[in-house]
């Protein structure tokens, strides 16, 4: 990907260019939380110092901070810039605009209780390694709001300008919000999680008995004769498993991720003048 894929003949940025970034973003993300949905909560990996790390006997941040430092280490290092369509804008986009934090809260926070099962399944480094992919994918999603921020102001300058002047967050926020790409979005979203989200069935595993029905949203089957399969969050239409629950994919961009996007774009303006 090359930042002149965003640019238009007039070297301005294509707000349609941009857009399609965040469509396929989508199909990261749903891919990015199915991969971590097969294992469970693991909830130990989040506790603060509950991992000694003897090359690193001052570190006493969790066992999922220590893959965030050594992931952020590695990037650093790298001869190139990672994302050289950030790289390219850098001179338009103020670095300052940081809001990882708050992805990772709302991830640790809201997203995985309902992607994951409770329970520890020992799988402590393929979840630490899907949980930093989860957050790169939005992380990147969410940032982008700094690009589609400055292709609307160059697409608007006149209606932008005076607001940021003001410092209007209110009036900002209304003319950057578009409704209805908002609702495609959404109902997007939920077909792609139902159709990603859909598990193969082989042609022997559908003359297997039929699934015996779920208690709770993860399934746990009461009847001891039940054969140990994996939770079923609530089945499809035609009886397969869901690997992802849909209405959890929508909630996350409705509640987060889009508001946490709108907010980059607003603090970028602001930072802008
Ligand atoms: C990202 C945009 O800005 C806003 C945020 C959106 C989002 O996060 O998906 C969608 C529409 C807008 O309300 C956009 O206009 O595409």
């Amino acid at each position: 990907m090359t930042a002149m894929n965003f640019l238009e003949k007039d070297q301005k940025l294509s707000l349609d260019k941009l857009r399609n970034v965040l469509v396929r973003l989508e199909d990261t993300i749903i891919f990015a939380l199915i991969e971590r949905a097969q294992f469970k909560q693991n909830e130990i990996i989040y506790v603060q110092g509950a991992f000694p790390f003897d090359n690193e006997p001052d570190f006493n941040g969790s066992f999922l901070d220590y893959f965030l430092l050594e992931t952020e280490r590695i990037h650093g290092n790298l001869p190139a810039p990672v994302l050289p369509a950030l790289d390219f804008a850098s001179h338009l986009i103020p670095n300052k605009i940081n809001v990882n934090h708050h992805v990772k809260s709302m991830y640790l926070l809201n997203i995985l209780p309902s992607l994951c099962a409770p329970g520890d399944d020992s799988n402590h480094g393929s979840s630490a390694t899907r949980d930093v992919e989860c957050l790169q994918a939005l992380s990147k999603r969410i940032h982008y709001g700094k690009f589609i921020a400055e292709a609307k102001f160059q697409a608007d300058p006149e209606k932008y300008t005076p607001l940021i002047k003001a410092r209007d967050t209110t009036a900002l926020m209304a003319l950057l919000t578009n409704e209805l790409v908002e609702e495609r979005l959404l109902r997007r979203l939920r077909r792609k999680a139902e159709i990603y989200g859909q598990e193969y069935a082989d042609e022997s595993d559908a003359e297997e008995p039929a699934p015996v029905p779920s208690t709770g949203t993860y399934g746990a089957a009461t009847n001891g004769t039940a054969p140990s399969r994996k939770r079923r969050r609530s089945s499809t239409s035609d009886g397969t498993k869901r690997r992802i629950d849909l209405d959890m994919v929508v909630r996350l961009y409705k509640d987060f991720v889009i508001p946490l996007t709108k907010k980059v774009e607003i603090d970028y303006l602001l930072l802008r003048a």
